[in-house]
């Protein structure tokens, strides 16, 4: 079993990574969502909170724009495989980049598709770690399951290695690494709205899932200690959290691409944040899916960049240090 390799709690000490990307879905906006949180307070929440920053960018080289745009790239139905790849890889080793430098690494995205980035620096820099998949969606089909063709759909797969003789050519990079998502360090919290294909996966893989049936039905205390008991069964190794706003019910969380009703009480969501800060072992978080441009009110932008300055906030020790 291995030992927590850095305290983050205690030197907090955090790398911003930035990841406006929008090309693993179709909708423009959530590459607005970093500088929209940032805007609203994300730095100084982190300095009131005693941590210190930097920040990367690690897709300021691409012209991200130019490559939404680019009719050509797609993989049989699977939509923009090359941009999805290069951007992905970047941030990967932005990832594994801020862990070297004993920096906490908070991405803030951006959709989805990212999360296969920030899984995959942890696992490879933390081969026992737990992971926690907070979302409505699996986030787990495949090239064949897709029903979409959107990869934000697929970052669980990719992280995983899961059908890799069939997956587009560009995410090669991601065969090479020594390390990908085992079944059994991954749970998901919030599940509603899961495809046949994904349902078949997690069931096959036997992969520890709460849907908001269990939520309803246990408590999200009681969810949450089952979650960890499962992935982090020490109670000893690293924790990363990936947290797609859309967990959260759109009553709270309005301004996001894919909305599911009957989804978690914001309570809820920041609680799960709260506890595994508790425990001290949060070694990355990813915020996703917020875009300021689907909101219809301006009530609806406040709400849902504040509810991800607060999955921040909690996860940084808010309320419990
Ligand atoms: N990260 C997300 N919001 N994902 C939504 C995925 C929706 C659907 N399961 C798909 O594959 O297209
Ligand atoms: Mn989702
Ligand atoms: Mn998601």
């Amino acid at each position: 079993m291995s030992e927590i390799q850095y305290n983050y709690a205690e030197s907090r000490k955090v790398t911003v990574i930035k990841a406006p990307f929008s090309g693993g879905q179709r909708k423009g906006g959530v590459d607005e969502a970093p500088d929209k949180l940032e805007e609203f307070g994300l730095l100084t929440d982190i300095e009131q909170l005693g941590w210190t920053y930097s920040i990367a960018d690690p897709l300021a080289k691409f012209d991200l724009k130019s490559q939404k745009a680019d009719p050509t790239d797609v993989y049989g139905n699977v939509l923009r495989p090359k941009m999805v790849s290069e951007s992905c890889e970047a941030i990967f080793e932005s990832s594994v980049e801020a862990r070297k430098n004993g920096t906490l690494p908070l991405t803030v995205g951006g959709d989805h598709s990212i999360g296969m980035s920030t899984l995959l620096a942890f696992v490879n820099q933390n081969p026992d770690g737990g992971i926690l998949w907070i979302d409505a969606h699996a986030d787990l089909n495949t090239p064949e399951t897709t029903p979409s063709g959107n990869l934000h759909g697929l970052p669980v797969a990719f992280a995983m290695g899961l059908k890799e003789e069939n997956w587009p050519p560009h995410f090669d990079w991601i065969k090479k690494l020594p390390h990908k998502v085992k079944p059994s360090q991954i749970a998901y919290i919030g599940l509603r709205d899961v495809d046949a294909g994904e349902k078949k996966y997690i069931r096959d893989l036997g992969i520890t899932a709460f849907s908001m049936y269990h939520v309803d039905k246990y408590g999200i205390n009681k969810v949450l200690e089952m979650a960890l008991e499962k992935v982090n069964p020490s109670g000893k190794n690293p924790v990363h959290v990936s947290f797609d706003v859309d967990a959260i019910d759109p009553l709270y969380v309005a301004a996001t691409g894919t909305p599911v009703r009957g989804g978690l009480s914001l309570r809820e969501g920041l609680f799960i944040m709260e506890e595994v800060a508790a425990t001290g072992n949060l070694a990355g978080l990813d915020i996703v899916e917020v875009n300021p441009a689907l909101a219809s009110t301006e009530t609806h932008i406040l709400d849902t960049v504040n509810a991800g300055l607060s999955i921040a906030r909690c996860g940084l020790g808010e309320t419990i240090f």
